[in-house]
């Protein structure tokens, strides 16, 4: 996978690999180096950290001239160095200040490295660009900012230490990490700060969503040495000439998802930060480049992005699974989209009944729910969401317990103001059980707490992405659990997208296994599951059903196995006779005016808008003579029961004139739901 950066008679892989990593490279910063041998009158630390600085200038120079002096002209063999592996090392062979190291070891009580932060602190501290490769969940923050610190700290050693009063303006920048969300940015931002905290440098944090404005206003005021930054507000503030927002004595630059940010959604913006920047041949700087997937395919954009000697540090080797052995990964396939709620909320049950299980044998100690379920648009997880919190218990009125207390469940997308994001996430974070259903803005990098379970609804949209939102659980020394839950037209994608990965069929939930478009006799627990996600779906409104449809169809267009899955659904997860009406003109557009089962026509009005154009939803569809995600009707409507609008008896979840039971009754259509409503009444058999 990685042969594209083999450079000369050793493969970049291999060194990374090797046991004992050696210096390839020279240190890039001589005259930092001198400048902090220079001064010698300081406080006991400080003079103690000038040390420091002259180890490593003497390393470097070691280095240095260990290449300049080949006999043949040629890059002479580096030197090896000792590998240090306890973050205190770090401080007794004065290779990083001590006031950095007291938060990692007393602050965050961690004392070993990690295998990639081992390889990437060791290489870092020498100056040397690096792009890194380490499973998710390893450690890889601190593996790029010790380095980035430290080399800050190592230019500017008056930093060092705490002072009272910060002279640092808003053009002192010397290191910036640059991450694709704003989450992400705000967690670098937050871990930064805590490394920083017994030193003078100051961390801000500029991401969109954000105001420009507070933000600015606080950078000029506390000044700014380490920037966390969303790539759009970046480009915003380095090319606004008001903003004051300068680098131009860059030292580090890392990028975070590295690939993500190479990739096509965001490398021009990236290209626009580096004509931003001050030109490399000027103001040498390191660049760090971290992920725990580096497709091929960026391997051309992270050498232009690297110095030619840069270094790269992968500790998943070729072959290897990217993803942990710890988190076992499980594939359920669904007859149809309309099988995804009830699964997944089976799925839910079952966790929290082995978390409380769990919690009476091992206490406090015991493992609790806490799931993130992704979804791959916004509308899809806007449109779970809804359906799960308006579940109720069985027989539990208005007022009843959630049946999946005590789990909050809570929600994470684009959509939301940057006010409630941060406030989604950091309440997740906090929590002890927990569903978040999310679009892929919590996917990479977010370190969530004791996340026991990531379940994905659908294919991810491609094989980086799973190993990214899988990377939610099983963090530092946790386990986890991986689940995917797809329909069977995916099926076959689905073993195109995600070969070699650990994933093994499950075939023990019920909810998976059954045919919603067929009677059957179900268990009672099956058809309570049915049942109240059956109500919670109704509740839904239209538009917000129509809105999840529209996106899906994007998706669907080309292929008519899941235009069908899709129009399935809306009959027999939401009980629509039709699904809802494309417009005509859009329909020629996305190719479906020909396509059997696609309702094409003008929206009708119901009462609700209706939409007639690309931005919008295809319109409200017409009533359907039954099902419960129907408004106009439904269970235990007017006029007295089933889940149809035309009263009970022709009612049904799948939208056509049956229901389903609890208790020995059966799923299914043409019996009738009786009066008071099929779902409540177990001995009804629909
Ligand atoms: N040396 C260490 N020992 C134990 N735990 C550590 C160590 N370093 C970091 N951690 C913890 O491991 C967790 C994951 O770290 P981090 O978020 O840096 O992982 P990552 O490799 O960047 O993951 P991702 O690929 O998802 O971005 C964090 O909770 C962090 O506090």
């Amino acid at each position: 996978m990685f042969n594209i950066c083999r450079r000369g008679p050793t493969s970049i892989s291999k060194v990374a690999r090797a046991v004992t990593p050696v210096l390839r490279t020279p240190s890039t910063r001589p005259s930092t180096l001198s400048l902090s041998a220079q001064s010698s009158a300081r406080p006991v630390i400080e003079s103690r950290w000038l040390h420091v600085s002259s180890t490593l200038m003497n390393q470097a120079a070691a280095i240095r001239s260990s290449q300049r002096f080949a006999d043949d002209g040629s890059i002479e063999q580096p030197t090896s160095f000792k590998e240090i592996t306890k973050f205190q090392e770090l401080v007794e062979q004065d290779m990083v200040h001590p006031n950095i190291i007291n938060e990692i070891t007393k602050g965050m009580g961690h004392h070993t490295m990690t295998e990639v932060q081992t390889m990437t602190i060791n290489q870092g501290l020498q100056g040397t660009d690096i792009v890194a490769q380490a499973r998710t969940g390893t450690g890889k923050t601190l593996g790029f900012l010790i380095p980035t610190i430290q080399n800050i700290i190592r230019s500017n050693p008056d930093l060092a230490v705490r002072k009272r009063y910060s002279r640092a303006r808003a053009s002192d920048i010397r290191a910036i990490i640059i991450s694709p969300t704003r989450e992400l940015a705000e967690q670098i931002a937050v871990e930064a700060s805590k490394l920083c905290y017994g030193t003078d440098l100051r961390v801000q944090v500029a991401t969109g969503g954000n105001s420009k404005r507070q933000m600015l206003q606080k950078t000029r005021y506390e000044g700014c040495h380490l920037l966390v930054a969303t790539p759009g507000r970046l480009t915003d503030l380095l090319s606004d000439e008001y903003s004051g927002v300068r680098a131009p004595n860059l030292t580090t630059l890392v990028l975070d998802e590295a690939d993500r940010l190479l990739d096509d959604g965001f490398s021009k913006d990236i290209e626009e930060i580096m004509d931003l920047l001050p030109n490399r041949n000027q103001v040498d700087r390191q660049t760090l480049l971290f992920s725990a997937t580096i497709p091929k395919e960026v391997m051309h954009l992270v050498r232009r992005t690297l110095k030619p000697n840069f270094h790269f540090v992968q500790t998943v080797k070729e072959g290897d699974l990217a993803t942990h052995e710890k988190v076992p990964q499980k594939i359920a396939v669904v007859p149809g989209l309309e099988n995804y709620m009830p699964t997944l909320l089976e799925l839910c049950k079952r966790g929290l009944a082995e978390a409380a299980q769990d919690s009476q044998t091992k206490g406090d100690a015991a493992k609790p729910f806490k799931a993130i379920v992704y979804f791959s648009a916004t509308t899809q997880v806007i449109l779970a969401h809804r359906i799960f919190d308006n579940l109720k218990s069985e027989g539990g009125g208005m007022w009843g317990q959630h049946p999946l207390y005590p789990a909050e469940v809570s929600v994470m997308h684009g959509q939301l103001t940057q006010m409630e994001r941060t406030r989604a996430s950091d309440r997740f974070r906090r929590a002890k059980s927990a569903i978040l259903f999310s679009t892929d803005v919590t996917a990479r990098g977010m370190d969530f707490p004791n996340v026991t379970h990531v379940i994905q609804l659908g294919l991810p949209p491609n094989k980086e992405q799973y190993i990214h939102r899988i990377g939610r659980t099983g963090r530092g020394d946790k386990t986890g659990e991986g689940w995917i839950i797809i329909n069977q037209a995916e099926l076959r994608e689905a073993r195109n997208r995600l070969r070699g990965l650990p994933i093994t069929p499950d075939k023990t939930l019920e909810a998976a296994q059954l045919d919603m478009t067929q009677d059957a006799q179900l268990p009672k627990s099956l058809a309570t599951t049915l049942s109240q996600v059956a109500d919670a779906t109704k509740m839904v409104d239209r538009r917000t059903k129509e809105a999840a449809y529209m996106a899906s169809l994007g998706h669907a267009a080309k292929n008519v196995e899941h235009l069908r899955a899709l129009n399935q659904w809306t009959r027999y997860g939401w009980g629509y006779e039709k699904p809802p009406a494309v417009a005509p003109g859009m329909a020629q557009r996305m190719g479906l005016a020909r396509v059997e089962g696609m309702n094409i026509g003008a929206a009708e009005r119901d009462g609700f808008d209706s939409f007639d154009d690309e931005s919008s939803f295809g319109g409200g569809g017409p009533r359907g003579r039954g099902g419960f995600g129907d408004r106009s009707g439904g269970f235990r409507d007017r006029q007295g029961g089933g889940f149809s609008d035309r009263g009970g008896s022709s009612g049904g979840f799948g939208g056509r004139s049956g229901g389903f039971s609890g208790g020995r009754g059966g799923f299914g259509r043409g019996r009738g739901g009786g009066r008071g409503g099929g779902s409540r009444r177990e001995e009804a058999s629909f």
